[in-house]
């Protein structure tokens, strides 16, 4: 279980540059919940993101996993039970090193040092059934320089380094956002059966209002470091983009300004 409990972030706090990020943020995520956060532009919902993988500190609050608050634990500690996938394709993996080498990497990510990071051949069966997951025929490509993929395959590659060591919370931010729509699509797909198949517990920003809808069992909206909609999964169910603008506008009295918004 995943808690964001009062969580609290200021940046350059007392200066010309002072931007809240997060005020009193909480959320309960359960196993198994696939939440999609959308929000406006400086909602805090990178922060929020990079609080829980441990990038930054906040100020004030909590994030804990299974009761434990996980605060004072480092960012490579965390990535052994937390996922991440970037919106930037080349973000997740290492260019000049081959398939299974990237492989290898997150197979041992989080481990401590005595822990072996070589490709074995035990290892390259594991990793060829994992690669046969995503359906794209790169278990065939195991000493392929990752340099050498598209962005659709990089990312599917980044989605599957993200989860194949069944973390207990994935973090989606905006992955599918700078792919093309048929690329997009399958990076989706992926996602869904991944999650599904894991049964991953699962925290999606993105800026596309149909597949936040569509994804995922709950819905969360943010505006100015606030958590102001938290929509449960039977509203989920029948919830149309028009209804959830209209929310927007009724919570925090404006239009969703979003400059990266796509409706459907
Ligand atoms: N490292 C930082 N230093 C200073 N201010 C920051 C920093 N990171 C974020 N901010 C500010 O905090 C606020 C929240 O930013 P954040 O990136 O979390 O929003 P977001 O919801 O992800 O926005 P977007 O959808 O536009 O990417 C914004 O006002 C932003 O300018």
């Amino acid at each position: 279980m995943l808690e964001i409990a009062n969580v609290s972030k200021l940046f350059n706090p007392g200066t010309v540059d002072e931007k809240t990020a997060l005020v009193g943020a909480n959320l309960v995520m359960k196993p198994g919940d696939f939440v999609t956060v959308i929000g406006s532009n400086g909602a805090g919902k990178s922060t929020l993101m990079n609080i829980i993988s441990g990038v930054m500190r906040p100020d004030a609050g909590d994030v804990k996993i299974d009761g434990r608050v996980i605060s004072p634990i480092s960012e490579h500690q965390r990535s052994r039970w937390i996922g991440r996938v970037f919106q930037d394709p080349m973000a997740g993996t290492a260019p000049r090193m081959t398939i299974e080498e990237n492989m290898a990497m997150a197979y041992t990510r989080g481990k401590s040092r005595g822990f072996s990071f070589g490709v074995n051949k035990a290892r390259k069966k594991i990793f060829k059934e994992e690669l046969s997951r995503l359906g794209i025929g790169l278990e065939n490509r195991l000493s392929a320089k990752v340099g050498l993929l598209s962005g659709g395959e990089r990312q599917a590659l980044s989605l599957l380094m993200a989860t194949f060591t069944r973390p207990q919370i994935l973090l989606l931010d905006e992955h599918t956002a700078a792919l093309d729509p048929a690329r997009a699509e399958l990076i989706t797909t992926l996602t869904e059966s991944i999650v599904r198949e894991m049964k991953l517990t699962t925290l999606m920003v993105t800026h596309n209002m149909e597949q936040a809808i569509r994804l995922g069992n709950r819905l969360i909206m943010m505006d100015k470091g606030r958590i102001i909609l938290n929509v449960n999964e039977d509203r989920k169910h029948n919830l149309t983009v028009e209804q959830l603008l209209g929310e927007f506008e009724q919570i925090s009295g404006k239009k969703l300004a979003d400059d990266r918004i796509v409706l459907g």
